[in-house]
């Protein structure tokens, strides 16, 4: 298994040194030398150092064994998952400049599963370079699939094999997804029998499984779990005789009752369905595998499947409104004007509309249209205002709603504003507890259950700290974005699960004038 810091052999030798560049730098910066410093220890210049840290010479194996040793880190070292990677991070200072959104984790994920379903060549177009992708792509090339970034890209080519072979799967890699509950929709169709290992993901407490098993058992899937694992089978003579109703609006399992139906040779109804972003970006790929769904963005979708799949498609997903809102929440903390470029405004509207009620003042630009030839993008600019709780609590709902991933964000962003303001996570059983972290900065977070938490704003001063990283994702940037309000450093213990979810987000932050430095222990 890779990790963020682990070069790849499909990097070119610049994107590599670069890389090894930055490295050097986060780690001699930790070890608090400057380069001159570094310099005398191993005998150089320091304008050779400052030529390594820019990715501009090439660095010999004994070199990076110096380095090593002098700052007495591995700069490069083989991967290592039990090596966690920290963050420290010097707050109080104000961003600006522009950030593009990027595409999302979720869409992502939907389409390299989609891409199971077609025999040809499947190309994702600036697909999120993310820890979630890595995950998915080791499951998939330990079963045959051929996956290879393009060069100078984040596009990724994906060749399945004549024959998938589930006996060699990398089950550590599966194991540290949910995204591997994905893969029973498009495997029903490949294997009379099956099994998968059991999904991890984020730590939210329970999260269902039931809906899934319930859709695709209209496909004649049946599933039972015995120590760890799926154990599939699949009945060919059963087939949807009549609409298909989800007992939840989950995302997942939507785009599970979609694999289903896209290679069924008939038509499918699929009621209760979720309209959310991802599933409409995995609605759009479908449509270039030759699959008709009629109904995206609603939530009936009526599919009718293509048996036998084998194009070479490209798809570009979309752009992600959970990046869009952890960009804006940092604006927000750190009291800044940036422009966030590519924002998804059919999927940020309410949470914008609520902010605005708050007080919050931002400008927005026409809209223009994401590559994925649909989804309805804005530039946001942001402006720096004084902003008030609002009068209701914040809850999420299934699309159209307040995005569920997008509801931690109101806690720091709470924080921000005078008067008291109560969240609502009914979604996840443990995701508002990792909220209370805020208190260690500054803020003033009362748990009222384990899924209310009552704040009180503004927070009169925050204060740096060093914390845990909630095993989270979005809570996980939460702390991350309060840490950039918090003057003086700040240090974030193991935030793999950040680099789950976001691409490059900590030197993204730092080119608008953050100032986080990754280092491993
Ligand atoms: C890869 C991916 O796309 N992940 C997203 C997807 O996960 P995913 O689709 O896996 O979400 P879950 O199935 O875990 O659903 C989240 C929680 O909401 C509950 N629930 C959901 C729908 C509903 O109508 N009623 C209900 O009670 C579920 O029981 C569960 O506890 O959706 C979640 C909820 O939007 C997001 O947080 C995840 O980022
Ligand atoms: C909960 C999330 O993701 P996942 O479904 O991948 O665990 C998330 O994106 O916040």
């Amino acid at each position: 298994m890779t990790d963020t810091l682990t070069t790849t052999a499909s990097e070119t030798t610049a994107q590599t040194l670069s890389r090894i560049g930055g490295l050097v730098r986060d780690a001699r910066m930790h070890k608090k030398l400057t380069q001159a410093e570094l310099a005398e220890a191993l005998q150089t210049s320091q304008s050779a150092i400052a030529r390594i840290e820019q990715g501009k010479q090439n660095v010999s194996l004994e070199m990076l064994t110096r380095i090593s040793e002098a700052l007495d880190t591995d700069v490069v070292g083989l991967p290592d998952p039990n090596r966690p990677i920290n963050l420290r991070i010097t707050g109080g200072r104000q961003l600006s400049g522009t950030i593009n959104v990027r595409s999302s984790k979720n869409a992502g994920v939907a389409c390299l599963c989609a891409a199971l379903l077609n025999k040809g060549k499947t190309t994702l177009r600036s697909l999120a370079r993310i820890e979630e992708v890595n995950r998915i792509t080791e499951v998939l090339n330990s079963i045959g699939v051929k996956t290879r970034w393009l060069p100078d890209s984040s596009d990724l080519e994906i060749t399945p094999p004549a024959r998938l072979d589930l006996d060699a799967m990398d089950e550590a890699a599966a194991r540290r997804t949910r995204t591997i509950l994905m893969f029973l929709g498009p495997l029903l169709h490949e294997f009379d029998e099956f099994k998968l290992p059991m999904q991890g993901g984020c730590d939210l407490g329970e999260r269902t499984v039931e809906p899934h098993l319930h859709a695709l058992r209209s496909f004649g899937l049946n599933v039972h779990a015995t120590s760890g694992y799926y154990n599939a089978e699949v009945d060919r003579a059963v087939h949807p005789t009549k609409p298909i109703i989800l007992i939840e609006r989950g995302d997942t399992v939507t785009e599970n009752a979609l694999f289903a139906a896209a290679r069924y040779p008939g038509t499918t109804i699929i009621r209760n369905a979720s309209p959310n972003y991802m599933v409409q970006d995995l609605c759009y790929f479908l449509r270039e595998l030759g699959v008709e769904v009629d109904g995206i963005g609603s939530t009936t979708l009526t599919v009718r499947g293509v048996e036998e799949i084998d194009v070479d498609i490209e798809y570009s997903p979309s752009e992600d409104p959970i990046e869009a809102m952890s960009l804006l929440t940092a604006a927000i903390v750190t009291d800044s004007v940036i422009t966030i470029r590519r924002v998804p405004i059919e999927f940020m509207e309410i949470e914008l509309t609520i902010l605005a009620d708050m007080g919050l003042k931002y400008q927005i630009s026409e809209e223009y249209t994401s590559a994925n030839g649909a989804t309805r993008l804005v530039d946001l600019t942001t402006v720096p205002s004084t902003l008030t709780a609002p009068k209701d609590k914040i809850h999420p709902m299934p699309f159209p709603g307040v995005n569920i991933d997008n509801l931690p964000f109101f806690a720091v962003i709470a924080a921000m504003a005078e008067g008291e303001t109560l969240i609502h996570d009914w979604v996840y059983e443990n995701r508002a507890i990792y909220l209370t972290e805020l208190n260690t900065l500054g803020a003033s977070v009362r748990l009222m259950d384990p899924h209310k938490v009552l704040i009180n704003g503004p927070t009169p001063k925050w204060r740096s700290a060093e914390i845990m990283c909630p095993p989270a994702l979005r809570p996980g940037v939460v702390i991350l974005l309060a840490m950039l309000a918090a003057p003086g450093e700040s240090v974030l213990r193991n935030i793999y699960v950040i680099n789950r979810g976001y691409e490059e987000l900590f030197s993204r932050l730092n080119e608008l004038g953050a100032d986080i430095q990754a280092f491993r222990d």
